[in-house]
């Protein structure tokens, strides 16, 4: 087993004696860029719960950059450096950009901290560079509320970026998107990812193969099929109980 990554090993999780995750089993090395697709109800909602500490499975085995993640609280799990971004954005409408990054950085803890805790250089510039990644420096004095959906799905995505996270869990991010802002959306994946593992679930299959990295097909709450988009898009098991219905 490695020690570091994401390592999911023999986890089951029951509601009310029905089986969301099954002895799913996964492993993401670190740096990696995942793609996790499945039907509805194949566990993938519930796969990113059980790594964020939102629900604890009833057995089985979560590891992160070796620490044991089912022991840890959803506070803990996110100071480990496991960031999460939902499908809905949830970003601040009535800040500029360049003000809702700024809000997002590890800034110090304790009023009297905050008090002495001005923007030092360092932080402005990685406000910056994290401007340029998600494509918004031009639009730093706009107001959130005035970005297109795409623009501000990229926002929190840099948000969570300002929070430096090892591990970045991403839900459809492209639900909604222009298909020139679902291409923008895969370069900016797959640029994130290199230095932190990323793990994306998306229905969007043309934006899974723009994201050019391995895919894994759940089902059932557990692992159907693994690999390239074109080698889970030929196996005939993943055409039977997802692509061909
Ligand atoms: N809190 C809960 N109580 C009872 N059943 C649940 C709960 N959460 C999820 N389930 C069930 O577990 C199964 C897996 O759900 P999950 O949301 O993880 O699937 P999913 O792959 O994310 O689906 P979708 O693509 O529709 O989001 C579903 O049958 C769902 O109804």
């Amino acid at each position: 087993m490695t020690s570091q990554g994401l390592y999911v090993d023999g986890v089951t999780v029951t509601f009310d004696g029905f089986r969301a995750l099954n002895n799913l089993s996964l492993l993401v090395e670190p740096g990696e860029l995942r793609a996790v697709i499945g039907p509805n109800g194949a566990g993938k909602t519930t796969m990113m719960d059980v790594i964020t500490g939102k629900t604890r499975p009833d057995t089985g085995i979560v590891r992160f950059a070796a620490r044991d993640l089912t022991k840890l609280d959803e506070a803990a799990i996110a100071t480990l450096g496991i960031g999460r971004k939902f499908q809905k954005p949830t970003v601040f409408d009535a800040l500029t950009v360049f003000e809702n990054l700024e809000l997002a950085l590890k800034a110090p803890r304790g009023p009297i901290a905050c008090l002495r805790w001005v923007l030092s250089g360092v932080a402005r510039a990685r406000i910056e560079a994290t401007m340029e990644q998600i494509g918004l420096a031009a639009r730093r004095e706009d107001l959130a509320g005035l970005l297109s959906h795409g623009q501000r799905q990229w926002l929190e995505i840099g948000m969570l970026l300002m929070q430096e996270p090892e591990l970045l869990l991403v839900d459809e991010p492209v639900a909604g998107m222009t298909d020139h802002e679902t291409e923008q959306t895969a370069a900016l994946l797959r640029g994130i990812a290199g230095t932190r593992s990323v793990v994306v679930v998306e229905h969007d299959l043309e934006f899974v193969r723009a994201l050019d990295c391995r895919v894994t097909v759940l089902h059932e709450g557990s692992v159907l099929s693994e690999g390239s988009i074109t080698h889970v898009q030929a196996d005939p098991r993943v055409i039977e109980v997802y692509l061909g219905r």
